[in-house]
This record gives structure tokens, sequence and C-alpha cells, in this order.
């Protein structure tokens, strides 16, 4: 695409032209728009994280990833299509006005670009890939499992120690260049006060935890503040949501991601599971993206506006 006017948000895109959106969104909107390098994957793609800001130093961040899990096609095109609506509403969306004069908007809409890539390449086979492409030692099976990676319970029940599992959880810890590099800046960065992590598919919206039964220290306004933002999203086109802990509402699972930032202290940690609850799953058609960016939009508007107000 020439401009991002000119983009397809109804299509989905190649690695290379979400580089490109992103390079054109700053290019576009110096005064607003900066892309952040945080680190790189295995094979040496930037990790390009845009920060929308309107000033000051160092002021609370808010946090969205997509595309952690590489299939999940719709979350880097949902991705792509908040960056935009960022740009196109911040002058006349109040809401949206008031947060970014107080505060910093990041979003990482590649967060496994190796992945994604290798889901691009021609065979259908290849479609279906989840984990990152670092090839494990002693096995030929590639990949860790991104979202088990993290060091929160990590090891425990809900990953699985063998390379070839869709779980493994890795060697160690932050062994995954994606992942440390996202710890590297929460931890640098120091002032986040939420992080959304987006996936697909199963129309849920989940907090902590997901590697213990126990319920978080903020349970209560965790749900319902979920309760709040997945009715936002269902007053769009009345897509219905659950929502609730990990652990309850879908399944145990350890080394996850937000149990991570949860437990850095950023309290409004959260887990979309975006469309559909099955027909289509991670093959969700085309012509669902904007319809499911618009309706999670609002729901993270929510979640976005409690922060700044809390
Ligand atoms: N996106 S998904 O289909 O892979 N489901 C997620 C569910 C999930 C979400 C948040 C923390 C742990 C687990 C997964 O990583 O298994
Ligand atoms: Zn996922």
């Amino acid at each position: 695409a020439r401009s991002t006017d000119s983009f397809d948000y109804a299509n989905y895109h190649t690695v290379d032209e979400i580089y490109d959106f992103q390079d054109m969104l700053v290019r576009e909107n110096p005064n607003l728009v900066s892309k952040i390098v945080i680190g790189q994957s295995y094979e040496g793609r930037n990790l390009s994280v845009l920060k929308f800001s309107t000033g000051g130093t160092n002021r609370p961040g808010l946090w969205i990833d997509t595309g952690i899990h590489s299939r999940e096609w719709v979350t880097q095109a949902s991705g792509t299509w908040f960056a935009k609506k960022i740009v196109t509403t911040h002058r006349s969306d109040r809401t949206l006005k008031c947060i970014l004069n107080k505060m910093d908007i990041f979003l990482l809409i590649m967060a496994n670009p190796d992945g994604f890539a290798y889901t691009q390449t021609s065979q259908p086979k290849y479609r279906m890939w989840r984990k990152t492409r670092k090839p494990n030692p002693g096995s030929s099976c590639v990949g860790v499992d991104p979202n088990r990676n993290w060091d929160a319970g990590f090891g425990g029940p809900g990953a699985s120690n063998d390379p070839c599992s869709q779980i493994y959880h890795g060697p160690r810890a932050n062994s995954e260049s994606e992942v440390k590099s996202i710890v590297d800046f929460v931890r640098s960065h120091g002032n986040l006060k939420s992080f959304v992590s987006i996936h697909s598919y199963s129309q849920m919206l989940l907090y902590p935890y997901g590697y213990i039964r126990t319920p978080a220290n903020d349970q209560a306004e965790l749900h319902s503040l979920a309760k709040k933002a997945i009715t936002a999203l269902a007053s769009l086109y009345g897509t219905r949501y659950r929502y609730g802990s990990i652990i309850n509402t879908i399944y145990q699972a350890s080394g996850g991601t937000i149990d991570w930032t949860y437990n850095q202290g950023i309290k409004y940690s959260y887990t979309f599971e975006l469309r559909d609850t099955g027909d289509y799953g991670f093959l969700l058609p085309a012509n669902q993206i904007i319809p499911t960016a618009e309706e999670t939009w609002l729901a993270l508007m929510v979640i976005m506006k409690h922060a700044y107000k809390n």
C-alpha cells in the first residue's frame, strides 16, 4: 500500500506488508507515533513496538500485543486496525484524547514474526504453526510455546517439557528472545498500568491466574472490569464472550504472559481470545477481521479508560 489510508484492513497481510505499514504510520504521524525496536526474533526479525504519545517523559503506559501465537492471524490483523484507529480518532474521541494526554500506548503487532512468516510459506501444512522457530537441541522438533515461556509457575502443570509439544515451555524461563525482549521492556519502562495480550480463538476475556487456582488479589476488580469490557464488546454485533480467570475459564496453563505481568504489579493484565468459537477457528475468514477489530476495540477502551482513572 502507498499509505495507511489505502492499506487493505479487510484482508490478511504478510510480515513485510505489516512492517511497511508500521513504518508508513510513523512517517505519516511523526508527532504521535514512533517505533521502538525492543529486540530481535530468533531469525533476526525486529520486534517493533509502536509508541503512541503526545509528549511527556516516561508517562504511565498501556501495553497491547498481538500475534504471539503466529497462526492466530485475526490478532495481527486486528492490531494493525487498532494502530490506525488510534491515529484517526485520538482527536475526536474524548476518552482516547484524555488517555493520550496523560498516558502512552504501546502496541506490538507481530510478537512472533518468525512463526508468522512460517505460516505464510507456500505449503498449507505450515499455516497452523504456533510456536517460535528456534531449533531445540537434541530434538528434531522446532520451537517453544511463547505463552508458556514466562517466569510465572514456569514448567508447572499446563505446559510440556517435550520439545515436540505445542505447549513446550522451553529449556528455561525467558529462553525465547521474543519473550525476553518484552520482559526487558516491561522492566525498563517500569510504569505500565495495563497489559493486554491478544490471542484467538474462543471468544473469552481472561485474567490471572492460569498456573494456580489461587484467586488473584484483585480478582473482584478484574472480574467486574472484564464484565464491563465484554458488555461493551457485545454492544456492537452481539458477539458473546465468556470471562474469568484463565484456569477457571479455559484450562490450566503455566508460564503464561499475563501471569508474569500481573506478578510484576501490572494489575490490569488480560488476555483476549478473539473470534470465533470454532466454526473457522484460526482460519477466520478475512471478512470478519474488521468486525472483530471494531468490537474488540470497544472492550480495550473500557480497560484502558479504567486504568487511566485508577
Ligand atoms: N490462544 S490459545 O488457543 O493458544 N489459548 C491460550 C490460552 C491461554 C491464555 C492465557 C494464558 C494461558 C493460556 C493458550 O496459550 O493455550
Ligand atoms: Zn494463542
